[in-house]
């Protein structure tokens, strides 16, 4: 299933971290509908390599999150490009990618592309500090980037990112709101499956990261929490 409009949930795995054989063989048999694959920092080809050999020991979906051009590899079955839409540095929005469709061109199977309009919020984590993200938003600065996402950028994906911190649910909710087209996805601090279920109700898709490194057996149970309705 390669269609985000017909996803609910997602792993995101981090190639920058070990994972055990038997908590990655639980995960992709989840019934998760994709593994993400990615990370801010650390993310080198070797490390994509060898995870995206192990997950494709099963069938489940494997999308790879590029953030960063050396790392980009074939052989995932669809890639995310995020660009930070409340980024102050030019780079993070469309100057790495000017510079990765100049090296790849032709190589590209725009099928495969999947433009992710990132807003992050959360001040603290990496991705934040990384592309100087201008988290200092409030509901109505959101909105507009949403807006921007679907109506002016025609944005498959528009990315409400906490990462590392739950976020609140009021701003999920009238985010989705007035989202028409593009799908909304929802990651940060999911660790529960009643944080799943309570995200999920508005989000179109949850993705769940840090918890598979920290308490693994929650983290499966927000599968079902999202995916039963
Ligand atoms: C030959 C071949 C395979 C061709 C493939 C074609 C292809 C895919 C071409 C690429 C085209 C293209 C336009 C690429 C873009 C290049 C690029 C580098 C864009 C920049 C992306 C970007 C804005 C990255 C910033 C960082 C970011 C937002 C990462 C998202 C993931 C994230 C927030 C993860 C959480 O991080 P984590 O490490 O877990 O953090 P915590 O510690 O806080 O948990
Ligand atoms: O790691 P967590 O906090 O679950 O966030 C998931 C994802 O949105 C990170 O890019
Ligand atoms: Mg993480």
């Amino acid at each position: 299933m390669y269609d985000v409009k017909e996803w609910r949930h997602a792993f995101k795995l981090d190639p920058n971290k070990e994972i055990s054989s038997e908590a990655l063989e639980k995960i992709c048999e989840s019934g998760t509908d994709a593994i993400i694959v990615g990370g801010s920092d650390g993310v080198t080809l070797d490390n994509v390599l060898d995870l995206l050999a192990k997950i494709r020991r099963y069938t489940v979906p494997c999308a790879l999150e590029v953030s960063n051009i050396e790392s980009i590899t074939p052989g995932f079955d669809l890639y995310f490009i995020p660009s930070v839409l409340n980024s102050r540095d030019i780079r993070w929005i469309s100057g790495l990618h000017h510079q990765a469709v100049k090296e790849y061109g032709l190589l590209i199977d725009w099928d495969e592309i999947v433009v992710e309009g990132y807003c992050i919020l959360n001040k603290d984590c990496k991705a934040a500090g990384l592309t100087k993200a201008n988290t200092e938003l409030d509901e109505e600065d959101i909105i507009s980037y949403a807006l921007m996402a679907e109506k002016m950028f025609r944005m498959p994906v528009f990315y409400l990112e906490y990462s590392g911190t739950y976020g609140d649910p009021n701003m999920v909710r009238s985010v989705k709101e007035v989202l028409e087209h593009t799908t909304l996805f929802y990651g940060g601090g999911i660790h529960t499956a009643d944080q799943a279920k309570e995200m999920g109700e508005h989000a179109d898709v949850i993705i769940v990261g840090n918890a598979v490194y920290e308490n693994l057996k929650e983290a499966l149970k927000t599968v079902r929490a999202v995916k039963n309705r």
